[in-house]
């Protein structure tokens, strides 16, 4: 979440790029996250450890590919700085946040990134990597001037509700912003009525609850009303929950926010009860998902061995992933 938050442009020498860890790769499974859209950038400096990096692609329908020595490859995500060049940028916030500035750092360094694999040779080439998240130094943003706005879509996964209250909570006690708006009922609500003004004390409560306190659906993407809207609202932060439908969704609206040259930002947050997306270590939902199948597995079991030659049956969701079932 720090992340939307992008450190500054050095005048010379940069290649701008996202804060997220932006490009998750297709999991195993069917799944595909293939055109996530993460947000937060900040410039590549080119560092004396990696001195060749070059851009390889900086269209936002092909992956921004960043080369470096030693097979190094940097899958990028796009971000309003590849459009509008020389943004101004501030100090973070939580520069001056006692609870942090304690903690060593606790910025993310702007050549972070992550592999793709852990397990590597000492001649084999580096291989791809993935823009780390976390807090920079530097972001694009005023507090005063961010209007954020929050959207879940697709299918419910447990911990919707905590990420929506964890946005709201970092975005006004971290940063200062005090301008979030909830979009309703999935992309449909950008162009519908009604919205939710997204306080600390609306959302106090929420995590305790299941399912989104937003609603959320299928369908109803249309993504030049949804721009109109983001854009007739004054929204530049926009915080989208959901699977692999959503983040092309999310993918598209970047697309059209970039085609009007507005400083906009698009967060996509990955939403599976299935944990099937790699690189990140849990998807969130997916613990509480395993313990509510171990429950139903559990009394399952109970029943077929009170019975002669009783069998439990549980069927859990997952479609072409086996994390639950494996897990569970
Ligand atoms: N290729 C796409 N381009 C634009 N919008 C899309 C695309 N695919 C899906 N969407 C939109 O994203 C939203 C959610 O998509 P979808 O119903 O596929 O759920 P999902 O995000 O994959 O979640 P789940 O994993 O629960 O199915 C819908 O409003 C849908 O219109
Ligand atoms: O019923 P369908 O179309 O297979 O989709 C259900 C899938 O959606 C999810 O509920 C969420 O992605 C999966 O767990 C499940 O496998």
């Amino acid at each position: 979440m720090d992340s939307i938050f992008a450190p500054k442009s050095s005048s010379t020498s940069t290649l701008s790029s996202p804060a997220f860890i932006s490009r998750f790769l297709e999991a195993s499974s069917s799944r595909k996250f293939s055109s996530l859209t993460f947000v937060g950038s900040r410039p590549i400096r080119y560092s004396s450890y990696s001195t060749t990096f070059s851009m390889v692609s900086n269209d936002v329908s092909k992956p921004k590919i960043i080369t470096g020595d030693f097979g190094y490859v940097l899958e990028d995500v796009p971000h309003f700085t590849d459009y509008i060049p020389g943004l101004a940028t501030c100090s973070n916030p939580l520069q001056d946040n006692p609870a942090y500035s304690v903690v060593k750092q606790y910025f993310v360094h702007v050549d972070d990134s992550v592999p793709q694999k852990i397990v590597a040779h000492k001649d084999s080439p580096r291989g791809i990597h993935f823009r780390r998240a976390g807090p920079r130094q530097k972001v694009y943003f005023d507090a005063d001037e961010v209007h954020a706005c929050i959207v879940t879509c697709g299918g419910l996964c447990p911990g919707l509700n905590t990420v929506i209250r964890e946005i709201v909570y970092s975005l006004y006690h971290m940063y200062g912003v005090s301008r979030v708006l909830g979009i309703e009922g999935g992309y449909r609500g950008f162009y519908a009525r009604n919205t939710t003004a997204l306080t600390p004390k609306v959302v106090n409560d929420i995590h305790k609850r299941g399912g989104t306190i937003l609603g959320t659906s299928r369908g109803g993407h249309d993504t030049s009303k949804i721009v109109d809207s983001i854009q007739d609202r004054g929204i530049n932060q926009v915080y989208i929950i959901g699977g692999d439908g959503t983040q092309k969704g999310a993918s598209v609206i970047f697309e059209e926010i970039r085609r009007r040259g507005l400083k906009v930002v698009v967060a996509g947050i990955p939403k599976t009860i299935d944990n099937d997306i790699p690189v990140i270590d849990k998807s969130f939902g997916f613990d509480t998902a395993v313990e509510e199948a171990q429950r139903a597995i559990n009394a399952a079991h109970v029943e077929a061995e009170s019975v002669e030659n009783g069998i439990g049956l549980v069927k859990l969701m997952g479609r072409y992933s086996g994390m639950l079932q494996f897990s569970s």
